[in-house]
């Protein structure tokens, strides 16, 4: 059964109807006393103040009924039993057994009975030990400045993100470069500025086989090889083991790669999900084992929150829930992240894999077509840069956009005066959001009622950020469940890879038989004529 043939989802179209033209959210503060304590919510890490959005109680209660109509707390079971609810691809996703300790910590009684998850556990702690051993060796080589992650999608952006969040807390003098994409640009500005001698390379790939990274890999052996010409073939060899690190689940071919130090991972963790896999070792290197251990920790609070929490008290399930809302019943269609932190700088591109590559989908887990909106679109930038560039259209355009912004209440080591026009700017916006301008001429004009979340953290230190990441992923499963789609899965980015392998060999068999005229035409202006 479609989300959309549930009593619940009738309840929420009926609801929506009946909300008159003028329900408005300064309305509902000024009528609710107590909006602001049943609308916000400590969660560990993070505390979110959902009362600026475009609900009320009836609302979130109807959605609460959607939740248990769509069965949420049977798929969570499933999630955390390790049960292949990855269908189309016969996976479990697992990514939370990343993250739990040796004892099962939070977890260890809810899932003590489930003995076929205690060698997966044992594998998961065997190789976080191996990959957090190498980071340390990594840190304490002098020889090594520069550490190079090859890797794209999921193999990039969450190393990257936890990079950049987490730079008041690296520890090592080592520069970091991350290089995603085909466009010889990026990997050869970075050849550019780093010493054969004391580089390493990461290469970082769940399946080894992605054309991007494969190519990039390739290129940078080469130019390895050209740097060392004068030693050796043996010599060579040494050298490329010494200064090669693949990260990733196809084992055999990494070796046939010529890289004999691999760490292993599992196809139980969804690539965008695997930041806390071996895909994790820059992070590791930038930061230390213990605090990388740390980041697992807050993580795994999170995961006990959404596991143990009832779903009225559960952040993830709540924010899943005002997505439905808004995408479904509201007719949003965008989500602007405001992250008033530096740090979180990258967090829109993450969440934008994370949320977009997993739930933009229109068919259901069964491939009947879902006839409801899925995924919003997530984009953003950090404030305060986004308030001199699309806050404009956030204030007075035609488009109603919700905002989530994140904040910090200790800034970190640097200018702290700064943090506090940081701060009072995220508290302005989503002040002005909410109330909007009345007085003045026409243009001046906001019409305020503009929802936004507020999340805040009490620093961006490893455990909070773990903590946020795991929020975010499971917040995702939960919107996936109530539209019935397989969030793990990413069949869409499949056909863009196929066409581009079948229009390299029509290149070089000069075939366009069937290919319309103008990818034709583009093709011969970009690459033939
Ligand atoms: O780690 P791999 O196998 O190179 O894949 C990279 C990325 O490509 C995708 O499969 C598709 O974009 C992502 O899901 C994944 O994170």
């Amino acid at each position: 059964m479609g989300c959309d043939q549930t009593s619940a989802w009738q309840s929420l179209a009926l609801l929506r109807s009946q909300q008159t033209q003028d329900w408005d959210i300064r309305g509902a503060f000024a009528s609710d006393a107590r909006r602001l304590t049943d609308f916000s919510l400590q969660a560990p890490h993070v505390f979110a103040d959902l009362s600026k959005n475009a609900w009320d109680a009836q609302a979130e209660a109807a959605l609460m009924a959607l939740a248990r109509e769509r069965r949420l707390e049977s798929w969570r079971t499933a999630l955390f039993a390790g049960e292949a609810i990855n269908t189309s691809e016969h996976r479990a996703a697992m990514h939370w057994l990343l993250r739990m300790p040796a004892n099962g910590g939070e977890l260890a009684a809810a899932l003590s009975g489930n003995t076929a998850l205690q060698q997966p556990l044992r594998d998961v702690h065997q190789t976080l030990d191996a990959m957090l051993a190498l980071a340390e060796r990594v840190r304490g080589d002098a020889l090594i400045t520069d550490v190079v992650n090859i890797g794209i999608g999921g193999s990039h952006l969450g190393p990257e993100v936890a990079v950049n969040a987490l730079e008041d807390w690296v520890t090592t003098g080592k520069r970091f470069h991350f290089v995603s994409n085909v466009d010889g640009h990026e990997l050869g500005h970075v050849l550019d500025k780093v010493d054969v001698r004391h580089t390493l390379f990461i290469v970082a790939s769940k399946s080894f086989t992605t054309a991007e990274t494969m190519l990039n890999a390739r290129s940078a052996r080469a130019w390895f090889m050209a740097q060392t010409a004068a030693l050796s073939a043996e010599e060579q060899a040494q050298a490329v083991a010494r200064h090669f690190v693949a990260l990733t689940t196809n084992t055999v071919a990494a070796a046939d790669f010529g890289i004999h130090t691999t760490l292993p991972f599992w196809d139980w963790v969804g690539g965008r999900y695997s930041l806390w896999s071996a895909i994790g070792l820059p992070v590791a290197i930038a930061v230390g084992a213990e605090r990388f251990r740390e980041m697992l920790a807050g993580a795994h609070a999170m995961d006990a929150h959404f596991v143990q929490a009832p779903l009225e008290q559960n952040l993830p399930v709540r924010l899943a829930l005002l997505d439905v809302w808004y995408r479904n019943f509201m007719g949003y269609g965008s989500r602007c992240m405001a992250a008033y932190s530096h740090g979180l700088r990258r967090l829109p591109a993450y969440l934008q894999q994370l949320e977009m590559e997993s739930n933009g989908k229109s068919v259901d887990r069964d491939g009947r077509p879902v006839r409801v909106q899925t995924s919003a679109v997530v984009w953003g930038e950090p404030g305060t840069n986004g308030q001199h560039a699309f806050f404009q259209m956030l204030h007075q355009g035609q488009d109603v956009v919700p905002v989530e912004f994140i904040a910090l209440r200790d800034g970190g080591k640097h200018l702290g005066a700064h943090h506090r026009s940081l701060v009072v700017n995220a508290v302005a916006q989503a002040q002005a959001l909410l109330m909007g301008r009345h007085d003045g001429r026409p243009e001046q004009h906001c019409p305020g009622n503009r929802p936004s979340t507020f999340l805040l953290l009490e620093r961006l230190d490893p455990a909070s950020f773990g903590a946020l990441v795991a929020l975010y992923e499971h917040r995702v499963f939960c919107s996936g469940v109530i539209w019935g789609i397989n969030s793990f899965d990413q069949w869409g980015v499949e056909l863009g890879k196929l066409l581009a392998k079948d229009l390299q060999d029509r290149i070089a068999r000069k075939d366009w038989q069937g290919v319309d005229a103008s990818t034709t035409a583009l093709v011969r202006q970009l690459l033939l004529d």
